[in-house]
């Protein structure tokens, strides 16, 4: 085992306390050879201090299995790299690096009929990476919309449910240890964004990285955001869209995006709170089907784990071996976000006299966009003693490209003060 941080030191407790559950399953004993740490002085409680060592290299080689929970690409990849090259099957966490090297790892495993695991590194404890590449090998998915980042839901949870601004709503995931220290890759979208590279790459056999990922956080979503949305039927959550587009201004292809999107709130997403994750996977013959349960956390990301430990080591001792199937249709492109078809929410500060919708109108005619729901609510009397109001805008579907040109046009406008807030609505 590489690394024995959060997940590391759950994973060697759980090796331990349940050895004679796994060999039973197994129907052979798994030893803990060695696990590669930093610094093999320090006290780590529930793990055997013989086999603690700094040397990664020694520890990889004549191994069976090799676990890699050290996180980050470097040296982690080159570690992965060497153990498949050997014939180590290797189980990993780490999003990160499947998110930058998917197709890479995987055709390397292939090569030496090895497997390379990683049900942890989406959604921690949830069984999505199986169900997606094993269970429903025989189908065709065509949409997998996802919450797979702990974090930024607690965080929009915090916001819809107790009308707490962000910042409050992050310090509080920071303090219960939801966010990490640096929260960058949790608001930014990164994380996942990572995730859904890693699920569009399966579900669509293709190699899909996380440059590939359109990716917008949450460090925009206000209060005022988040009351407008419940005011009218949504639930604002951080979405991973992954998608089979067979018709677009592009071509056929892919979609991979995060963003914040309103959903409505009977939507099955939408009630899933606190730092929970759920995965909604939309596939032809099954139909929809949703996997729900705890992202993130040592024990549960344990969980996933040793899940694929087992799996591994029940292959090798049946001697059964080799990859779901080798990777891909490299000639699957990713579509831009401007091609994607998609809805907006557009909440505009206007000068309420006549005309202003008249205005507005005009502007989305001739961008061929179409207005499906507008709502007028009165607004403040400004310095100038001009009246304004609070205009709400939902679209019917059409190209991104059409949609931004709008919201653009729009905010240009004389009438048009400010444009308060633009967010896409999925789920409808
Ligand atoms: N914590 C979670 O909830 C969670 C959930 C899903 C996936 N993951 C993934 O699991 C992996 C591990 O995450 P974590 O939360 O346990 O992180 P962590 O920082 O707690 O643990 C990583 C450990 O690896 C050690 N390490 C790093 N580089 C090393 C090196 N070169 N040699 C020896 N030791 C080294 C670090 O010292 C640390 O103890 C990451 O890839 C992460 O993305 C974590
Ligand atoms: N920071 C991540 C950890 C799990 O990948 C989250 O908040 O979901
Ligand atoms: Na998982």
């Amino acid at each position: 085992m590489l690394g024995c941080g959060v997940v590391g030191s759950e994973v060697a407790a759980r090796l331990q306390s349940r050895a004679e559950a796994l060999e039973e399953r197994i129907g052979a004993p798994l030893v803990l050879t060695a696990v590669v740490v930093r610094d093999p002085d320090k006290e780590r409680p529930g793990v055997d201090a013989s086999v603690l060592t700094t040397d990664a290299e020694a520890a990889i080689d004549g191994a069976d299995i090799v676990i890699e929970l050290m996180g980050g690409i470097e040296p982690a990849k080159t570690l992965i790299t060497r153990a498949l090259a050997q014939g180590s099957s290797v189980v990993t966490a780490n999003k990160a690096l499947l998110a930058a090297a998917y197709g890479e790892l995987m055709a390397a495993a292939d090569d030496s009929e090895v497997r390379l695991e990683h049900e942890a590194a989406v959604a921690g404890a949830i069984p999505i990476i199986r169900p997606v590449g094993d269970s429903l090998a025989g189908d065709r998915i065509d949409r997998i919309m996802g919450i797979v980042n702990g974090t930024t839901n607690y965080i929009l949870d915090q916001m819809d449910s107790q009308g707490w601004d962000f910042d409050a709503a992050l310090a509080s995931a920071q303090e219960l240890g939801y966010a990490e220290a640096d929260p960058t890759a949790d608001i930014g979208g990164h994380d996942a964004a990572a995730k859904a590279a890693i699920l569009s790459s399966l579900a669509f056999h293709a190699p899909v990285t996380i440059d590939d990922v359109h990716v917008e956080g949450i460090t925009g979503i206000t209060a005022e955001m988040v009351e407008t949305a419940k005011d009218q039927g949504f639930v604002i959550k951080l979405l991973a869209v992954c998608e089979r587009v067979t018709d677009s201004p592009a071509g056929a292809g892919l979609s991979a995006r995060v963003y914040p999107a309103l959903l409505p709130r009977t939507h099955p997403l939408a009630s899933v709170h606190g730092a929970f994750n759920a995965v909604f996977v939309e596939a032809e013959a099954a139909g929809s089907l949703m996997f729900y349960g705890q992202g993130a956390g040592g024990a549960p990301t344990a969980s996933a784990v040793l899940g694929d430990v087992v799996s591994v080591a029940r292959r090798k001792v049946l001697g059964g071996r080799g990859q779901y199937e080798r990777p891909f249709h490299p000639e699957r492109r990713v579509l831009p976000i401007s091609a994607i078809t998609t809805r907006y929410h557009i909440t505009l500060d206007v000068v309420d006299r006549p005309g202003v919708l008249a205005a507005v109108s005009e502007v989305f005619a001739d961008e061929g966009a179409s207005i499906e729901l507008m709502r007028q609510t009165i607004g403040e009397v400004d310095d100038e003693g001009i009246q304004h109001a609070k205009l709400v805008l939902a679209t019917h579907e059409n190209t991104d490209a059409a949609l931004s040109r709008t919201v653009d046009r729009l905010g240009d406008l004389d009438v048009v003060r400010a444009v308060a807030s633009v967010i896409r609505a999925e789920g409808q």
